[in-house]
């Protein structure tokens, strides 16, 4: 039977990334949507404004929700101290198949613990499961009617970033970190992944 986008994109990745290289499973990732297959992972252009607020959060522990196929997931990894902590959440036994093996091509499963499961269930079991009471940074990028919910579940000082504000859109939490006074909240405009499209970036900073 015909191979999914995700075996393909995994299949472009040892085809064309250097193991243990994660900018190049980036690099690899990029090309393949940008000439060969669209996919939805964030992208060049919105991964730089990850980068940026990766970098500027400096996290000891992250949880990200909707893995795919682990682009963001390396992205952020690699940004991360050798003791930091990444957690990230993914439905969709499929894509989690394909993501551990784009986390180990680029090195990074040391700091990676991809969990299945959906994270209306995952998130109120943090703690216990994980010892984590809180997270320093959350980066959205499942679906979008559960960005909201999810956040109510995690209203114990956090910065969220979500991916998709704009297109395919998330209303209802875009209100909601914008007009909540629990929250300083921060738009970054970009473009939809590969695309000419408007996208962004909402980053919103938790202040109890
Ligand atoms: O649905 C999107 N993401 C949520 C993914 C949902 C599915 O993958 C993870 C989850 O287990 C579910 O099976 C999405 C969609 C587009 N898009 O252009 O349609 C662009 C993006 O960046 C996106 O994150
Ligand atoms: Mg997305």
């Amino acid at each position: 039977t015909r191979s999914t986008r995700p075996q393909r994109l995994l299949a472009a990745v040892q085809k064309n990334a250097t193991r243990g290289d994660p900018r190049s499973v980036v690099k690899a990732i990029d090309e393949f949507c940008r000439y060969t297959e669209w996919a939805m992972n964030v992208g060049d252009e919105k991964g730089c404004i990850l980068d940026s607020v990766v970098s500027e959060v400096n996290p000891a522990t992250v949880l990200e929700l909707g893995t795919y196929c682990g682009y963001s997931t390396v992205r952020i990894a690699t940004l991360l101290p050798p003791d930091a902590k990444l957690i990230t959440l993914e439905f969709n036994p499929d894509f989690a198949v394909i993501a551990r093996q784009v986390i180990a091509w680029a090195g990074q499963e040391e700091k990676v613990h991809l969990v299945e499961g959906s994270s209306g269930d995952l998130i109120p079991k943090m703690k216990e499961q994980f010892g984590v009471k809180s997270f320093d940074l959350v980066f959205l990028d499942h679906w979008k009617d559960r960005y909201l919910p999810d956040a109510k579940l995690m209203e114990a000082g956090s910065v969220l970033l979500a991916d998709n504000v704009i297109c395919p859109g998330s209303p209802d939490y875009l209100d909601y970190v914008r007009n909540s006074p629990k929250y300083r909240s921060q738009y970054f405009k970009s473009h939809l992944e590969y695309t000419k499209v408007e996208d962004g970036l909402e980053k919103s900073v938790f202040l109890g």
